[in-house]
């Protein structure tokens, strides 16, 4: 019987025996792909529209917004501080308002970095009391810059000492704002956090980053170009962002496909020698997964652009590729599986911060292409691939979607790769294996 066909037959016995759900044995491409790929909304967009609506003066339309666990885990947590979400057809409907007076309530933020480091500003404008707790990982991702932040800004923390989550935010309605200094170095999104709900603290905010370089610049330009498109003021400099005091406007907010889900599956083009054509890519977007235009050329795909959307053919091998991939950090385990099939060795770095994303990245991608036979070597900053003939065997993913894609992808080209936890993938993309068998045909 075919690998993809056990699938569900197994995974349905699972379920009726109450057993873990099983392996999902990665399908081997049965030749080259040909595939449309139409790739769901952006999480990092679709969490950013979400906290702008709830802080907004007038009511929001998110268009096509990504549905999946962190977004979910995003309405809920905005549902818990009284905010209205609705849904209408395909779309979010926010009304104005929120958010409300509250007595207590507790946040579930998961694992999900957005939620964790984009609500707790929001939490500090309620008047109620808000803990804000998340999976037992989410307490070892750094939190303490923002903590230590909005106590600067003027907001009543109690963490405890720790520094992280869990931690109760003691609002009373309003937060004064003003300058602060922190160091970003180990997330972007420490700085995208106070200057998304910075219109409305009192005195808006000034944030200054000082330490090692902040990863995700384009994650940044996003919040900066979705706040001002919202109708807040925002002035930007070396390591500095300022974003004056105001009401936000509402209207619609359209959400780009995420184009960093689209990375394994225009890697499955260059892998398979195929073709992979992603519709709707945008001609001006600041989305990190744009880069892989720039990348997986570079890797030895042909790269086209049309109204059809974007297409990747693998004319050949794929090559190794000497990057610093600090600024699109989250491309690393798709493109880590892409080194490890190439015909050339590769060296990724500046990516250090990758060690306080889902799991460490770098030490989980070493050791599970490693036990497939790999040739990878953690850098303190990235990773060494040497290419090398890998073979079949259990690839463990430590709940992180993005390690489910790339086993996915070296499962592509060695038979008998078993993924592990395959439905930790709905952090992000709910109906990857669907695109996945749809895309391969199997
Ligand atoms: O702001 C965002 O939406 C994100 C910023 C980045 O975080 P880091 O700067 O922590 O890498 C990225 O990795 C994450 O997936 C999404
Ligand atoms: C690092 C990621 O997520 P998070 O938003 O939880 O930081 C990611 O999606 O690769």
């Amino acid at each position: 019987m075919p690998v993809a066909r056990r699938v569900p037959i197994a995974r349905a016995i699972a379920n009726l025996c109450g057993m873990p759900t099983p392996n999902w044995p990665a399908p081997v491409a049965p030749g080259p792909v040909d595939a449309t790929v139409a790739l769901p909304g952006s999480k990092s967009m679709t969490n950013r529209a979400l906290i702008l609506a709830a802080l907004a003066a007038e009511p929001t339309r998110v268009v096509r917004p990504l549905r999946s666990r962190d977004t979910l885990l995003m309405t809920q947590a905005l549902r818990d501080l009284g905010v209205r979400v609705d849904e209408e057809g395909d779309d979010w409907l926010i009304a104005p308002g929120g958010p409300r007076p509250l007595g207590s309530v507790r946040v579930d933020v998961g694992l999900a970095g957005t939620v964790m480091r984009f609500l707790p500003p929001v939490a500090a404008l309620v008047d109620g009391e808000v803990t804000v707790d998340g999976d037992p990982r989410a307490r070892e991702r750094p939190m303490r810059p923002i903590i230590d932040a909005l106590r600067a800004l003027g907001a009543e923390i109690d963490d405890a000492g720790r520094g992280s989550l869990p931690f109760t935010v003691r609002g009373r309605g309003a937060l004064a704002g003003g300058a602060v200094t922190i160091d970003a170095s180990g997330s972007s999104q420490l700085v995208s956090g106070l200057l998304l709900a910075a219109p409305r603290f009192a005195k808006g905010v000034e944030v200054r980053h000082e330490g090692p370089p902040v990863p995700s610049a384009p994650h940044l330009e996003m919040t900066v170009r979705m706040l001002r498109e919202a109708g807040a003021s925002v002035e930007t400099g070396d390591d500095v962002w300022r974003v004056a005091p105001g009401p936000l406007r509402g209207g619609e907010s359209v959400i780009e496909p995420d184009l960093s889900n689209a990375a394994q599956f225009l890697g499955a083009a260059l892998v398979t020698g195929g073709r992979v054509t992603v519709p709707g890519w945008p001609s001006d977007t600041t989305q990190p997964g744009d880069a892989l235009r720039g990348l997986l050329a570079r890797m030895g795909a042909d790269v086209s652009t049309g109204p059809e959307g974007l297409t990747v053919r693998g004319p050949g091998p794929v090559l190794g590729l000497d990057a610093d991939l600090r600024d699109v950090g989250e491309l690393t385990p798709v493109i880590a599986a892409l080194a490890a099939l190439a015909t050339t060795p590769s060296r990724l770095t500046g990516i250090a911060h990758l060690r306080g994303h889902e799991t460490d990245r770098l030490a989980a991608l070493a050791r599970e292409i490693n036990a497939l036979g790999g040739d990878v070597r953690e850098l303190p900053d990235g990773l060494e691939i040497r290419p090398r003939p890998l073979h079949g065997g259990l690839f463990r993913t430590y709940d992180d979607h993005r390690m489910v894609m790339a086993a996915a992808v070296l499962g592509l080209a060695v038979e008998g790769v078993e993924i592990e936890d395959v439905a930790t993938v709905g952090k992000t993309l709910p109906d990857f294996t669907g695109l996945w068998t749809r895309m391969l045909g199997v």
